[in-house]
């Protein structure tokens, strides 16, 4: 099944296309606040209405074109948003059965019981609807937007408005969920802890455009341009040049530091002189407080050592965020607790990158959107 879309709205001008795959049921939409998710979700379902030119079908089925817009209730989507908004004067069943309008009275009951049990909400169903928690209520929401058996599910920030234990505990729920009952989902989310725990697929959503759409961890590991690999969480984003190839290996320089590594896709596409960003996670960056020279270390051709100078340290729960200078390079890396300790603004140290930690992103493109992304 493939969901296409196509949509002008707002700060909105996205193509997308979706393979829905029961065995892989669940494409994340990744972004920034204001990026446009919530607008593209809602033009999916039919709640928004995108501008002449803007296309969603899925597989044969026109949902929205040149010639037709289907109105929402008549699209086959569950929708949950992120407050279950559940009616309170409706009882957690009367909640369930209230978009099975088109099933006969008589089988009512057992389907919102049957929704009930697949999200593990069964035991609710004799709880005061104002009585639920945050978690069961998205629980029973959940089994409200799956009971109509929907070709396609919204889930817009479906954990966001629950404190942080629950969400832990309910993410996994709702994978869990959703993987059994196979049923092809579209979820937002701008926790990125969250798309990764979740989708199947992920697409990186900045500004309004779709700048990658890949399976989960290729799109982590591999950031298409430099906007997604910003909203991807990649804190060491740094302006280089290609200064020669080597084998599948290229150089790089990155001002006065010269680094080599080797590119997943190997060497070919870059030439001397090329302009790349050089991409390395803080957590994949080791700082040792001591001031060895800059060398090649261990696998002699991937690993660089460079001296530094700690600018700041401040706390982030279970690591320490380390400000650097890297001759006259600013960076980012986060060490464990316990190896902050020995660390303090002003402080001399040894940075070392490990070659395979080196992300390349291609720095020419006039369009920061790939072709296809
Ligand atoms: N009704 C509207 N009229 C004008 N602009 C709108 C309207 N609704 C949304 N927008 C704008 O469209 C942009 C995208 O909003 P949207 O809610 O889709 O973003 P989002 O990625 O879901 O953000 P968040 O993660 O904060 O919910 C925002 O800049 C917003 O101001």
């Amino acid at each position: 099944m493939t969901l296409a879309v196509r949509l002008r709205r707002h700060v909105l001008d996205a193509e997308l296309e979706v393979q829905l795959d029961p065995t892989g049921p669940v494409t994340v939409l990744f972004g920034p606040s204001g990026a446009g998710k919530t607008t593209l979700l809602r033009c999916v379902a039919g709640l928004d209405r995108p501008e002449p030119g803007s296309r969603v079908a899925l597989d044969d089925q026109e949902w929205t074109g040149a010639r037709q817009y289907v109105p929402p209730q008549h699209r086959p989507v569950g929708y949950l948003f992120q407050e279950h908004a559940l009616f309170p004067h409706l009882s957690v069943l009367g909640n369930v059965s209230y978009g099975l309008h088109r099933l006969p009275r008589a089988q009512r009951p057992r389907r919102a019981a049957e929704a009930l049990a697949a999200t593990r909400a069964g035991h609710l169903v004799d709880t005061p609807t104002p009585r639920l928690s945050g978690g069961e209520g998205q629980r029973v929401a959940l089994a409200r937007a799956l009971a109509p058996e929907p070709r396609l599910l919204l889930l817009d920030e479906p954990l966001s408005a629950l404190d942080t234990p629950t969400r832990l505990r309910l993410r996994g729920d709702l994978r869990d969920i959703l993987l059994r009952l196979g049923t092809p989902t579209l979820m937002v989310t701008h926790d990125l802890g969250e798309a990764l725990a979740m989708g199947d697929r992920i697409a990186v959503l900045v500004d309004g455009r779709v700048h990658q759409h890949g399976p989960a961890r290729g799109v982590f590991a591999r950031p298409a341009t430099v906007s997604a690999a910003r909203a991807l969480g990649m804190d060491n984003l740094l302006p280089g040049h290609v200064t020669s190839t080597i084998g599948d290996q290229l150089e790089i320089s990155v001002g006065a530091w010269s680094m080599r590594t080797n590119p997943p896709s190997g060497a070919a596409g870059y030439g001397a002189g090329d302009a790349v960003m050089v991409g390395v996670r803080a957590e994949e960056i080791c700082v040792t407080a001591d001031t060895e020279p800059d060398a090649r270390v261990g696998d002699a051709a991937c690993v660089v050592r460079q001296r530094a100078t700690v600018t700041a340290v401040t706390p982030e729960g279970s690591r320490h965020r380390l400000e650097l200078d890297v001759h006259g390079v600013p960076m980012v890396a986060t060490v464990a607790n316990r190896d902050a300790v020995a660390l303090c603004a002003g402080q001399r140290v040894s940075v070392t990158v490990p070659g395979d930690a080196v992300h390349l992103i291609p720095h020419h493109q006039p369009s920061e959107v790939p072709p296809g992304g």
